[in-house]
């Protein structure tokens, strides 16, 4: 089976996570081999110490990206729900799977920051806004929106199934699944 990375970018709360796997579920149904690269499990382990300066960020988004390549260059659908917020950092990603030949594919969660901080799935914007936290990423810390990513998804306009729904099309589309 070819591997592939699938780096799903977005705003706390977006959907990233959800849609990762929502996905997964589906494509080992099919039979591929997924593994989740989850944001906060990765903080726990790989990133561990690691905090929210832009430099810590990028390192660790290096860090995951690594191993994305690793698991996809090896057969693995390796899903990367991960904030990612600058578009540097993404781009030594992508450049690194380029280098190895690997696929990548960048899809940005695209849901308004209204409709994260509704959800608020973590408590952060509530946090944020009672001023017990600073820096959250699209309130007072940057996020960077892909410019020209593999996919948009507008997952205020769906369900999460239609949102994994449309990932999986495109991999389908590429060849992928
Ligand atoms: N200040 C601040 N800004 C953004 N996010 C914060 C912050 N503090 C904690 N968290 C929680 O940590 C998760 C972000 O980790 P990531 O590894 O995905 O972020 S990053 O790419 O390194 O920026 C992120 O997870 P998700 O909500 O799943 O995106 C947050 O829940
Ligand atoms: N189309 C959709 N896609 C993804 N999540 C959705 C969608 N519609 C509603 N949601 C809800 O939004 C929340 C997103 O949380 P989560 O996936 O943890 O976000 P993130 O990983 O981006 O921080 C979940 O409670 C999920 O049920």
């Amino acid at each position: 089976m070819t591997g592939a990375t699938i780096w799903l970018t977005g705003l706390p709360s977006a959907g990233k996570t959800t849609i990762a796997h929502e996905l997964a579920g589906k494509l080992r149904g099919e039979g591929h081999r997924v593994e989740v690269l989850d944001g906060d499990e990765i903080r726990e382990f790989l990133s561990a110490g690691l905090g929210f300066s832009r430099e810590d960020r990028h390192t660790n988004v290096q860090r995951i990206g690594f191993v994305a390549e690793l698991l996809a260059s090896n057969g693995v659908k390796a899903l990367v729900p991960v904030i990612a917020p600058y578009a540097d950092s993404r781009e030594a990603v992508r450049k690194r799977h380029q280098t190895e030949g690997t696929a990548y594919l960048e899809v940005h969660v695209a849901t308004p920051v209204e409709v994260c901080s509704e959800r608020d799935v973590k408590g952060l914007y509530a946090k944020q806004a009672a001023g017990e936290i600073s820096g959250l990423t699209g309130v007072d810390d940057p996020y960077e929106a892909p410019e020209s990513p593999d996919l948009r998804i507008e997952s205020h306009t769906q369900t999460v199934q239609e949102s994994a729904a449309a990932l999986h099309a495109l991999l389908t589309e590429r060849g992928l699944a």
